[in-house]
């Protein structure tokens, strides 16, 4: 019999985080916890966790000190036993204490084993000495063909195990022992393809609430809309206070499919005699799927009009960020006059009378997000909005130019990628900005263009927000941003 006892939840309290490390108390955002793991198991891999967790891509605190981990939630899904000979499997929310005001909750899926094939090698996390893991190797589960496998399976078969609540659309035909692969692109999760048929995100940054992921392209496949990747399955994380947290979600897979960045980046560089090459087709074709997905989207979900104080919010949430990221990056702080003045322009809009239609948008849209498929053409992928942003705002209706507003800073990174200082750069960018409206406009009868105090606006927030971002995670990149901040703050009146 195995010894599954050992790492079942004992108590209904929140478990503490070993000394060092501060009892987790009250959590912003999270609640209490879900379940609770024996003392000794967070303590056991916590040395651990602390060198691993930050050296993931999908880690979001990286640079600030960790302060305290808490275990949200602990659950076994393969007994976790050395002396069986096969592999155990842990399913584990981890809260890190950055010393913020929100912790962020991450989703880990470890393995253990007693002896650790030569293959799994790079997927160690740690080999604990002594409590609940003793003797054993703990590793990135997603990483094992055996325990990728076994999350399929649950996925196929819906229902509960402790905390965790599989569940899939009706019909959804699933087949069993679909060979499993670990996605070569890691991104903000992680992904796993199965048999080329579908393709299982697993959420590593979670928190309660459905994610907009599932929500949006659910929506968009129930209505029958073929430029969404349709989802199968899904699971989430059940709390006894709080609104489920999407875990993890099963998606078609699209084979043969090749991303919008990588296929702008290789149409630039095919010019000849020093003049980039032509994507202005693609662009525009992107513009009409991009209009086809807010339709459906507007016609699914709600939709509301913004008047004068709501518009004039936004302007003042702009502001806010702009704030925020002129400490983060100071030098943003000579341009940010001039980015206000942006923002003043779309908060004096509100008084004209003007109102703006929102609805559910894609939230972080980029050439990156859009897959161009042989069957189908472009299809928008990653739902889930900006990752920095808490869920509940990237859950609520915006006006659709904010999408078409990132999809345009999209092709000024094409342009300055190679080079950011480029002479032809912006006339590449703006070719492809308008082949891109154009569609869009075509399909949806209304032109992002006619309301350009509010485009600038979102055009503005985007390359701020972008500008914070490569700061953290691609300085080499930070150029590409700034030049548009330039341009922006340069552009004065409508
Ligand atoms: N349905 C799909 N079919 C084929 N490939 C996909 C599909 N969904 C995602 N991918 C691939 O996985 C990558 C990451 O997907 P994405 O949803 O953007 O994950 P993340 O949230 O980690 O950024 C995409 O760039 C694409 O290469
Ligand atoms: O794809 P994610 O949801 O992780 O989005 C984040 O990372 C993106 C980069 O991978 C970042 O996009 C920025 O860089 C792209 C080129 O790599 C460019 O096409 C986008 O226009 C630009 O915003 C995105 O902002 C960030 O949220």
């Amino acid at each position: 019999m195995s010894d599954t006892s050992r790492l079942r939840p004992t108590e209904t309290t929140n478990t503490q985080a070993p000394p060092p490390f501060p009892a987790p108390g009250d959590r912003p955002g999270h609640g209490r916890a879900a379940a609770v793991a024996p003392p000794g198991l967070l303590r056991a891999l916590t040395p651990y966790l602390l060198d691993w967790l930050p050296r993931q891509r999908w880690f979001a605190g990286k640079g600030r000190p960790i302060a305290g981990l808490a275990l949200a939630g602990a659950e076994e899904l393969l007994p976790v036993d050395g002396r069986l000979g096969t592999p155990g499997l842990l399913h584990l929310l981890v809260e890190v204490d950055q010393g913020q005001e929100r912790r962020e909750c991450y989703q880990l899926l470890l393995g253990t084993r007693a002896v650790l094939p030569s293959a799994l090698a790079p997927a160690l996390v740690g080999r604990p000495a002594d409590g609940p893991l003793a003797g054993l190797a703990v590793y990135e589960a997603l990483h094992d063909p055996r325990l990728a496998a076994v999350l399929l399976e649950r996925l196929r078969s819906p229902g509960r195990a402790g905390p965790l609540r599989f569940a899939a659309e009706p019909g959804a035909a699933i087949p069993a022992g679909l060979p499993p692969r670990l996605s070569g692109v890691e991104q903000s999760n992680t992904s796993v393809v199965y048999g080329d048929t579908f393709i299982l995100k697993v959420f590593r940054r979670v928190s309660p609430g459905l994610n907009p992921d599932v929500e949006l392209a659910l929506a968009l496949s129930r209505a029958g809309c073929p430029r969404v990747a349709e989802p199968v399955a899904w699971y989430e994380a059940v709390g006894a206070h709080e609104e489920p947290a999407t875990l993890g979600v099963l998606q078609r897979y699209l084979p043969g499919c090749q991303d919008g960045w990588t296929l702008a980046l290789l149409a630039a560089g095919q010019g000849a005699h020093g003049v980039a090459g032509d994507f202005t087709g693609e662009a525009r074709e992107l513009g009409r799927a991009t209009a086809e997905v807010h339709r459906a989207l507007a016609g699914a979900l709600p939709v509301a009009a913004w008047g004068h104080e709501r518009i004039r919010l936004l302007a003042e949430a702009m502001t806010g960020r702009l704030d925020r990221a002129v400490l983060a990056v100071p030098e943003l702080a000579r341009y940010a006059p001039a980015l206000r003045a942006v923002y003043a322009e779309l908060a004096a809009l509100g008084a004209t009378g003007t109102t703006l239609t929102v609805q559910r948008v894609h939230g972080d849209l980029h050439l990156g997000q859009v897959l161009h498929t042989p069957g189908r053409g472009w299809v928008l992928i990653d739902f889930e909005g900006e990752p920095d942003r808490p869920l509940a705002e990237r859950r609520r209706p915006q006006p659709p130019v904010q999408d078409v507003a990132a999809m345009l800073r999209s092709f000024d990174y094409v342009a300055r990628f190679q080079d950011p200082e480029w002479p032809g750069a912006a006339a590449w960018a703006e070719r492809h900005r308008t082949a891109f409206c154009d569609g869009y406009a075509e399909r949806l009868g209304g032109d992002p263009r006619h309301t350009p105090v509010l485009l600038r606006a979102y055009e503005t927030d985007k390359a701020v927000y972008e500008v914070v971002y490569e700061a953290r995670h691609r300085p080499d990149w930070l150029a590409i941003p700034m030049a548009a901040i330039r341009r922006l703050s340069a552009a004065g009146g409508t």
